[in-house]
C-alpha cells in the first residue's frame, strides 16, 4: 500500500482529503504542522508527500527546502498553492517539486495526481485471500457505498458488525478492508465456524488451561485472546452450534473471556465482526440460532449483494483478476476481447466473485500469447428463466441499436431512447456498453 504523507493545517480539509484518500487505498499520516510533516518525511517510509505551502510555523516552501537539504533524492511532494500564488508554483518547481495543485482543490484531480506520480495504490497482503489486490470493493453504487459505510463504522471499534451475503461475494475481504482502516498493526484472527471440528470448537474459540480435559497438554489461547485489539471475524456464524451459542453471546457482552478450565476472567478487547450467507432470522425462527446472540451481532449490518446485481463490477474485477495474474506470471499477460467482455457481462456468476476469478485464472492459465481461453460453465442455460435477464439483455441491446444509429452521440441516443443523458450514461456503464 502505498503511504502518503499529508501536510495540512486545515481541519476539514484534512479530514475530507484523508477520507478520500483511504477511500482510494492510501495509507495517509496526517501531520498539521510544517515542522512535524518535515520530521515525518525525514523519518522515511513516504512513497509521496502532498504539502500546503501554507502552513502556521513554517512555509510548504521550506518543508521542501529542508527535506532537500537533507536526503538526495526524496519522495515525490505534490503541493496545494493558493489560487493566484502562481510564483510560489514556479519557484517549487525550479527547486524539484513534482507538481502543484491549486485551491479550492478537486479530490479528483489530486487523485488522478497521485495516480500519475506512484501508481495505484498496491493494497497489503489479503492474508487467507492469498492474494495482493486492491481492498477497494468495486465501483458499483453499492459497493462504493459499502466503501464508505466501512469508514464509518472502523471508528466504531467497540461495535459488532454482521456481514451477510452469498458465498463469494466477497464477505471476508470487506472484514480485511474494515481490519486495514481500523486497525491494520493489529491482529486479524479468521475462524470458520462450519469448519471446525465440533469437539475442538469451544476450545479454539475460548482456549484452555492445561490439564483442562484429557489431550490439554499445554494451555491455549482462544482466538478471542489471539486477536488482541484488532478483529476476531467469525465466519459461517449461522453454524455456531447452539451450545456455545449462549458462552459466545456472554464473550460478546462482557468483553471478558475464561479459559477452559480457568478460573481468572481475562479481558478481550478485539471486534467481533461475524459474516454468514445463511438468513439469520430464518435461523432464528427455526430455533437454531439464539435470538439474543442474533440482535448483539448485528448491531451494524453489511449486506453484500451478489455480483450479478452489481454488473458494473464485473469487468473492473475482471481486469483487476488478468492484472494481478500478470503480475505473478508476466508471461501470461492476456486480455480480454469485447466478446468475451460481453459473455462475461451476461453470464449470472452463482459463485459471485470467487467464481469470476476463478473462472479468469483458468482463461489465463489455458490462453495463447495475449489471448484467453475463457470457458463459462454451462453458459447456455443460464440464467434462461430469469425474467430479469431477459429484460436486461433486450434494454442493452436497445441501447446498442441507439449508439449506432447516432454514431455514439449520446445525446441523440438518450432522446431516440426517451431516457436522459445521465440515465443513458449509467446504464451503459452498467453493462459495460462503450461508444
Ligand atoms: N472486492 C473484491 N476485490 C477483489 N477480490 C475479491 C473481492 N470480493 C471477493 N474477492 C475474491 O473472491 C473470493 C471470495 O471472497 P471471500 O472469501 O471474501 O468471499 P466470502 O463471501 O467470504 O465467501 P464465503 O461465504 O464462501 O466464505 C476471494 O478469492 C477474494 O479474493
Amino acid at each position: 500500500m502505498h503511504r502518503v504523507c499529508l501536510i495540512e493545517d486545515d481541519a476539514i480539509m484534512g479530514e475530507a482529503l484523508i477520507q478520500r484518500l483511504e477511500l482510494e487505498g492510501y495509507l495517509v499520516d496526517w501531520r498539521r504542522g510544517g515542522r512535524a510533516g518535515l520530521a515525518a518525511l525525514l523519518a522515511g517510509g513516504v512513497d509521496l508527500a502532498i504539502i500546503d505551502v501554507n502552513l502556521p510555523d513554517i512555509t510548504g516552501i521550506e518543508v521542501f527546502e529542508g527535506l532537500r537539504a537533507e536526503i538526495a533524492e526524496p519522495p515525490p511532494c505534490l503541493f496545494i498553492t493558493g489560487y493566484g500564488t502562481i510564483e510560489d508554483a514556479v519557484r517549487l518547481l525550479k527547486l524539484g517539486a513534482a507538481d502543484y495543485l491549486t485551491k479550492p482543490l478537486s479530490p479528483g484531480a489530486l487523485i488522478d495526481k497521485l495516480r500519475q506520480l506512484v501508481g495505484a495504490p498496491i493494497t497489503p497482503r489479503l492474508g487467507a485471500a492469498g492474494n495482493d489486490e486492491d481492498t477497494r470493493l468495486g465501483v458499483s453504487p453499492a459497493m462504493q457505498r459499502i466503501d464508505r459505510e466501512l469508514l464509518r463504522l472502523a471508528r466504531h471499534a467497540d461495535t459488532p458488525v454482521l456481514i451477510s451475503g452469498e458465498s463469494g461475494t466477497g464477505k471476508e475481504i470487506v472484514a480485511r478492508r474494515l481490519h486495514a482502516l481500523q486497525c491494520p498493526a493489529a491482529p486479524f484472527v479468521a475462524v470458520n465456524c462450519a469448519a471446525l471440528p465440533e469437539g475442538l470448537i469451544e476450545s479454539e474459540l475460548f482456549g484452555h488451561e492445561k490439564g483442562a480435559f484429557t489431550g490439554a497438554i499445554r494451555q491455549r489461547a482462544g482466538v478471542f485472546e489471539q486477536a488482541g485489539q484488532g478483529i476476531l471475524f467469525l465466519d459461517e456464524i449461522g453454524d455456531m452450534p447452539l451450545a456455545l451459542q449462549a458462552r459466545l453471546l456472554r464473550v460478546a457482552q462482557e468483553r471478558r473471556v475464561t479459559r477452559i478450565g480457568g478460573t481468572r476472567a481475562l479481558s478481550v478487547p478485539a471486534r467481533l465482526v461475524c459474516a454468514t450467507h445463511q438468513a439469520l432470522d430464518a435461523l432464528v425462527r427455526a430455533g437454531r440460532f439464539r435470538e439474543d446472540l442474533y440482535y448483539r451481532i448485528k448491531v451494524l449490518e453489511l449486506q453484500l449483494p451478489p455480483l450479478r446485481e452489481r454488473p458494473e463490477d464485473i469487468l473492473w474485477l475482471a481486469a483487476r483478476f488478468l492484472d494481478a495474474h500478470a503480475r505473478r506470471f508476466p508471461d501470461e499477460r492476456r486480455v480480454l476481447r469485447e466478446d468475451q467482455r460481453q459473455c462475461l457481462l451476461r453470464y449470472h456468476w452463482p459463485g459471485n466473485v470467487r467464481e469470476l476469478r476463478h473462472v479468469l485464472e483458468r482463461a489465463c492459465i489455458l490462453g495463447d500469447e495475449d489471448r484467453l481461453t475463457l470457458k463459462l460453465p454451462d453458459h447456455q442455460a443460464r440464467d434462461e428463466t430469469s425474467l430479469k435477464a431477459h429484460a436486461h439483455a433486450g434494454e442493452r441491446a436497445a441501447i446498442q441499436a441507439a449508439l449506432a444509429e447516432h454514431a455514439g452521440v449520446i445525446t441523440a441516443a438518450a432522446a431516440a431512447l426517451g431516457i436522459s443523458r445521465k440515465t443513458l450514461w449509467q446504464k451503459m456503464r452498467r453493462y459495460g456498453i462503450r461508444r
